[in-house]
């Protein structure tokens, strides 16, 4: 990390200089922490007041060239952009302590709250962190090599910081516990159930915000009518839900599973185990890097896991234009089985970084489906609206800007004794 103090240093000694985005002085904060496969974003929410965000802020592009430190005000305003040097989340988990150390003081934090991937069989719903939390989650690391050991590096970096403040961990799979039971169901020998192996789903803490925002937008009957949410960042899964419960889920065991992601193959044929173990060699952690670091959009395009990148790549590229394509083919393949699943589709639900911004992505994934009701409006579709379906269509297809953040600050406060 040292190669990186000057630029750090530098960087946050420009931020105290500024005016950090009203956040109030002398009030106690919530700090959220959010590390996702390619991206660290943090909030804070004033912990006596009413659920309202002070400041947010993202490392963005974690591990790529070029990462991004931004910073956004509580009016949504963006307050700084600047390129740093972020290479893992160690690296920007240590760039936000320091810019929380320059600017609100730390001392202003009353609790973290914590973004936890993996839940495995034992945790369902928030908790506060202890030594026998972290030690349960480090025996669960195995489920999910790549999001638990970075974070309980995060929460870590922050005991280390200061030992007493409390944290509280919010899990991502607790959304899907109560799936069917044949959602649950991974066919390989019932033995393995016992240690665990069974499809749990992920980005839970998203579908819950969005299903909270989908019941203030369209109303309660909707929420509760045959909804399809589709979470599309980095990382990339849909969930059927029905009467506001998970009915079924594209991820499972792992975050690789499901939907094909930037870096992450998703669902793929077991049999490429054996052949690329006799045609090569490969061992168990060579299989795992290779699917869950080398492939999806990176791999079919060979330059960039970044939707952003290959969309304007589309053109002069055809590795990057396969690459989109398949995105968008499996993603409308998915919102079919859903409606299968649930017997029709009410609402659709587009979120996360792509999800939110790509009108283009949103477009191709709904062609063709108007023989099921899915009709856009391009004009809506261009400008992001919240409702981006024509009025004739049938089935309501929506943007709903997600917020983990907001849900983690709110179990943060109810655990720590203070509702927000
Ligand atoms: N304007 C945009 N158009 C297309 N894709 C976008 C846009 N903005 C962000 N994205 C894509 O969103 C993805 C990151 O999503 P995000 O939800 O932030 O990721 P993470 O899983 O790390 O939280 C990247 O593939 C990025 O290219
Ligand atoms: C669950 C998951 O894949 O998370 P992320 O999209 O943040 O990597
Ligand atoms: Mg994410």
């Amino acid at each position: 990390m040292d190669q990186h103090k000057d630029r750090v240093l530098n960087f946050t000694d420009d931020s105290k200089a500024k005016n950090v985005g009203g956040v109030p002085p002398g009030r106690p904060l919530i700090l959220t922490i959010n590390g996702g496969s390619s991206s660290l974003k943090f909030a804070l929410f004033d912990r006596n007041g009413p659920s309202a965000r002070l400041q947010s802020g993202r490392v963005d592009r974690i591990g790529l060239d070029a990462a991004r430190w931004i910073l956004t005000q509580a009016n949504g305003e963006r307050q700084e952009d600047r390129l740093v040097d972020a290479p893992d989340q160690k690296a920007a988990v240590y760039l936000v302590i320091k810019w929380l150390e320059h600017t609100v003081g730390f001392g202003e934090i009353a609790a973290i709250g914590h973004r936890i991937v993996h839940g495995g069989s034992r945790y369902h719903q928030p908790e506060l962190i202890t030594a026998e939390l972290i030690d349960n989650l480090r025996k669960t690391s195995s489920y999910d090599p790549d999001h638990l050991p970075g974070e309980i590096a995060l929460i870590e970096a922050f005991q280390n910081r200061d030992p007493d403040l409390p944290q509280v961990a919010c899990f991502d799979t607790a959304f899907h516990h109560n799936m069917p039971r044949i959602a649950q169901i991974v066919p390989i020998p019932r033995r393995y159930e016992a240690v665990g192996v069974r499809r749990y789903g992920f980005h839970g803490l998203s579908y819950a915000y969005l299903m909270e925002e989908l019941a203030c937008v369209a109303g309660l009957e909707e929420a509760r009518g045959r909804v399809v949410l589709a979470h599309l960042g980095s990382g990339a899964s849909l969930v059927a839900v029905r009467g506001g419960h998970s009915v079924d889920t594209s991820m499972g065991f792992t975050p690789t599973s499901g939907l094909v992601m930037g870096t992450r193959t998703g669902d793929l044929d077991p049999g490429l185990v054996r052949f690329l173990s006799r045609a090569e060699g490969m061992t168990a952690n060579q299989f795992d890097s290779l699917v869950s670091h080398e492939s999806g959009l990176l791999g079919v395009s060979e330059t960039s896991p970044d939707v952003r990148d290959l969309l304007a790549r589309q053109n002069v590229d055809v590795r990057a234009a396969e690459a989109i394509e398949l995105f968008c083919y499996q993603a409308k393949k998915w919102i079919g089985a859903y409606a299968a699943v649930l017997g029709g589709i009410d609402t659709l639900v587009f979120a996360g970084g792509i999800g939110e911004n790509s009108p283009e992505i949103r477009r191709r994934i709904c062609e063709g489906l108007g023989f099921f009701g899915i009709v856009m409006d391009d004009g809506r579709n261009a400008s992001d609206a919240l409702l981006i379906s024509t009025d004739e269509g049938p089935v309501k297809v929506r943007v709903i800007r997600t917020d983990e953040e907001v849900m983690i600050a709110k179990a943060t406060a109810r655990l720590t004794g203070r509702p927000l």
